[in-house]
């Protein structure tokens, strides 16, 4: 499919213009009080979020141009041609098919699909049933602690799902992530552990990643000198690599496919510890939360589906306003590591600067995505938010009904976020100097019924599709990760110069950093 690219279309234009002549000089309090209506406008349902988008610096022209560019872009046709099974990642040639993971099993899909469907079930149902072997058979009552051994989206992903889960997870049972190559990781974590109460899951797409490989042959160290016996019972592997995973001496596998992206598989066997925290009802619960996104993502019009306002909105501050980062404020603390799950989502999805065919592109891409849960952000970085010299855009996450042990806490975390969202908007201008708050500072606002598997799932997968709609408008490929295979070799090369001293062929700063490394 040959597409337009974004800086090329007459809606592009038009946004800049609008920009130039009103865009720059948006005043979101001007706006509330020229339109009683603008909340209504500007929120949007979506399966299990509600979004209110209206403290952002969009009007309604703003989002039928945006939404002129995505159809200029051929973001619906992108956007079908994935959940069609077609090979879009093309620079390795892989369909982008997450979604089936969590299709149902009578989902009618085309007859290219049907047979991937029914390994997803397969899978499914045996690692499922393996959980709740895990969870409530005698047998294995004596497994105590589960380690995830893995990195990137064989570790972000699960983890962050994990500890958000926090409310519905299992009791009896610890979980442990290690992803670090830093021994320190995996030293605290085994200190504590006993070899025939734990169960390892070695979990990487690949099976090669050289820190995960690393962590799991030092785990397996440790479980033969601590005692332990049964390799085959205390270890599974989550892999796409059975061999690789036979030949370490694993004979319990989960595995998933090519088709599935690193930072989009904790919908398959790469879930294991979610479906073992929450167990096999729970875990479909989580996919059905993300089906019904997708759901809406493939079916309601581009002016009310809730990713692709996000995503074009994405557009509108790095390519309009040049807003460099965003931030996220997840107003909740099982959600605490969603902003380095969302980080690794978005920076290694669209941090990108060529072209499908490899062409520089001439604008910007992924913004810098960071934050902390709330309110702990308020007494650190929020000071900047307010009051420093850069905009940066946030998104706040809040739950509305949340669990409610200790009279008051709830209300105050509620009470915060809205008086962060609104403080950034309104401003404080009448006082003069250091006690000045320019206000018309934009922030979203996600907002949870409850944070169940269910919203969870749909959350997630808002996230995933709302990346898709940015890295489509702006032609790039969202699902290789070609930037991360550099550094991987070079390190390969430098670790046996560690020992040997070799410095031919380093730049200065290398080969004077390993000297020193070396001297004694
Ligand atoms: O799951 P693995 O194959 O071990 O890969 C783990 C991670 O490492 C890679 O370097 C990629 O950057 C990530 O996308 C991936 O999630």
């Amino acid at each position: 499919m040959s597409r337009v690219r974004c800086d090329k279309t007459a809606a592009w234009a038009k946004l800049n213009d609008l920009y130039q002549t009103q865009g720059r000089d948006f005043d979101l309090r001007q706006a509330f009080t020229a339109d009683a209506t603008r909340f209504e406008t500007f929120s949007q349902s979506a399966p299990y979020v509600f979004a209110d988008l209206s403290k952002n610096r969009i009007d309604a022209q703003t989002e039928s141009l945006l939404i002129e560019l995505a159809r200029e872009t051929g973001l619906e046709q992108h956007r079908d041609a994935m959940f069609a099974g077609e090979a879009i990642n093309r620079t390795e040639q892989r369909a982008v098919m997450h979604f089936l993971l969590r299709s149902p099993a009578d989902q009618v899909v085309s007859p290219a699909m049907a047979p991937e469907l029914l390994k997803v079930h397969a899978t499914l149902d045996s690692m499922l049933d393996f959980a709740e072997k895990i969870r409530h058979d005698a047998a294995y009552k004596d497994i105590t602690d589960i380690v995830n051994v893995g990195i990137g989206g064989s570790d972000l992903g699960p983890q962050m799902a994990v500890l958000a889960m926090q409310d519905f997870a299992i009791a009896g049972k610890r979980f442990q992530f290690v992803s670090n190559v830093d021994e320190h990781e995996l030293l605290s974590v085994l200190a504590e552990l006993k070899p025939q109460s734990t169960l390892f899951l070695v979990a990487s797409k690949t099976f090669t990643t050289p820190e995960t490989m690393l962590n799991a042959h030092s785990a397996l160290r440790w479980f033969k000198a601590s005692g332990g016996q049964d390799v085959a019972r205390h270890f599974v592997g989550l892999t796409t690599n059975l061999a690789a995973a036979k030949t370490f001496g694993i004979q319990t596998c989960f595995g998933f496919w090519d088709w599935v992206g690193g930072r989009y598989s904790l919908w398959s066997a790469i879930g294991l510890p979610i479906a073992l925290a929450i167990g096999a009802a729970g875990f479909r619960e989580l996919l059905a939360g993300a089906h019904a996104m997708d759901q809406h993502f493939q079916s309601a019009p581009l002016a009310q589906n809730l990713p692709v306002r996000l995503g074009l909105l994405d557009i509108w501050y790095r390519n309009f306003h040049g807003f460099s980062s965003r931030s996220i404020a997840p107003y909740s603390s099982a959600l605490r590591r969603l902003p380095a799950y969302l980080q690794q989502l978005e920076m290694e999805s669209n941090g990108k600067r060529v072209d499908m065919d490899g062409q520089t592109l001439p604008f910007a891409t992924a913004p810098v995505l960071w934050g902390e849960p709330g309110t702990n952000g308020q007494h650190a970085y929020f000071q900047m938010l307010h009051q420093g010299s850069s905009v940066v855009p946030v998104e706040f996450v809040a739950v509305k009904n949340a669990l409610q042990g200790m009279p008051g806490h709830h209300e105050k975390l509620i009470a915060n976020v809205l008086a962060q969202a609104q403080s950034l908007m309104v401003g404080k201008t009448d006082v003069g100097g250091h006690r000045d708050f320019p206000g018309n500072r934009p922030s979203s606002f996600l907002l949870l019924d409850a944070l169940n598997p269910r919203s969870l799932g749909a959350l997630l997968a808002l996230q995933e599709h709302r990346v898709f709609v940015s890295g489509s408008v702006w032609g790039i490929n969202s699902f290789d990760q070609w930037g991360v295979e550099l550094g991987k070799s070079l390190a390969q090369d430098i670790a046996p110069r560690l020992q040997s001293g070799d410095v031919q062929g380093l730049d200065g700063s290398t080969a004077g950093l390993l000297r020193r490394l070396r001297a004694t």
